[in-house]
């Protein structure tokens, strides 16, 4: 039985107006690294600060929610075309855009599947719980901007504190100010959590810098308890 691990790319990899290539560079060795260790990887692609330019210009020009949610996931797939350039012969070469898509793509001999978004009304976290709940994954990695789940958002409190563990109720608590809306959907959306909980998915919170290190099971970011 394949052991798979499901991780979900923060949108900041492809923020590329700075950096280029290099931060999906980084990411697809950590990723092929852990392929080589044996593990199949199923990645999504976030849409990072291009979805949101486009979300929020679409907006103003007035779509309706479910229209920039729709726009979202066209440029997180556009995100995930980039992964799987970077990953070459190893990551299979369409992007799934359903989860039955996933599980066909599953069936193949490649050992990385990389996707985006599924649908309207949730953000790419749902996607990755979806995608862990559907191939029985033994491990969810949310590798995101910040090197794990604080006591407060750390980007506006300086004194918030990391956490090494979290429990699934409390996080919700701690992420029910966030909003449910096209572009924002902050860290772990409604419907992640309750994916997350229903299914009690071994879940790490990290920094997209320590993917390698979460799937090895090494102790950094947050761990999610059930
Ligand atoms: N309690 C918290 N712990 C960590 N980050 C938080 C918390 N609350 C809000 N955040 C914010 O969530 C952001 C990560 O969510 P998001 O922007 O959706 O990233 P991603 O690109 O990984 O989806 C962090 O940069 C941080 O500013
Ligand atoms: O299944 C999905 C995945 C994504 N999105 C939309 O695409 C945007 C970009 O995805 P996300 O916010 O998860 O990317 P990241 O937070 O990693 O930048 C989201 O805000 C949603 O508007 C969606 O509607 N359905």
């Amino acid at each position: 039985m394949d052991r798979f691990a499901v991780v979900k790319v923060s949108g900041a990899v492809f923020d590329l107006q700075n950096r280029g290539g290099e931060m999906v560079r980084r990411v697809a060795d950590q990723l092929r690294g852990a392929s080589e260790e044996g593990w199949r990887v199923a990645a999504v692609a976030g849409g990072g600060s291009v979805a949101r330019l486009y979300i929020r210009a679409a907006r103003e020009l007035g779509a309706s929610e479910a229209a920039l949610d729709q726009l979202g996931i066209l440029i997180t797939r556009a995100n995930a075309e980039l992964l799987i350039a970077a990953l070459g012969g190893v990551a299979y070469p369409s992007v799934p855009q359903t989860l039955e898509e996933l599980l066909a793509a599953s069936a193949s001999n490649r050992s990385i599947i990389v996707m985006g978004g599924l649908q309207p009304g949730q953000s790419t976290n749902a996607v990755a719980a979806l995608a862990a709940e559907s191939l029985g994954a033994a491990l969810l990695v949310n590798a995101t901007d910040v090197d794990g789940v604080y006591t407060d958002d750390p980007r506006k409190n300086p004194s918030a504190k990391r956490l090494e563990s979290v429990g699934v109720e409390e996080l919700t608590q701690l992420l029910s100010g966030s909003e449910h809306k096209a572009g924002t959907y902050e860290l772990l959306d409604h419907v992640s959590l309750r994916i997350l909980e229903r299914s009690r998915i071994p879940t790490v919170v990290t920094s997209y810098e320590g993917i390698l290190a979460a799937i090895r099971g090494e102790k950094v970011g947050t761990r999610i308890m059930y």
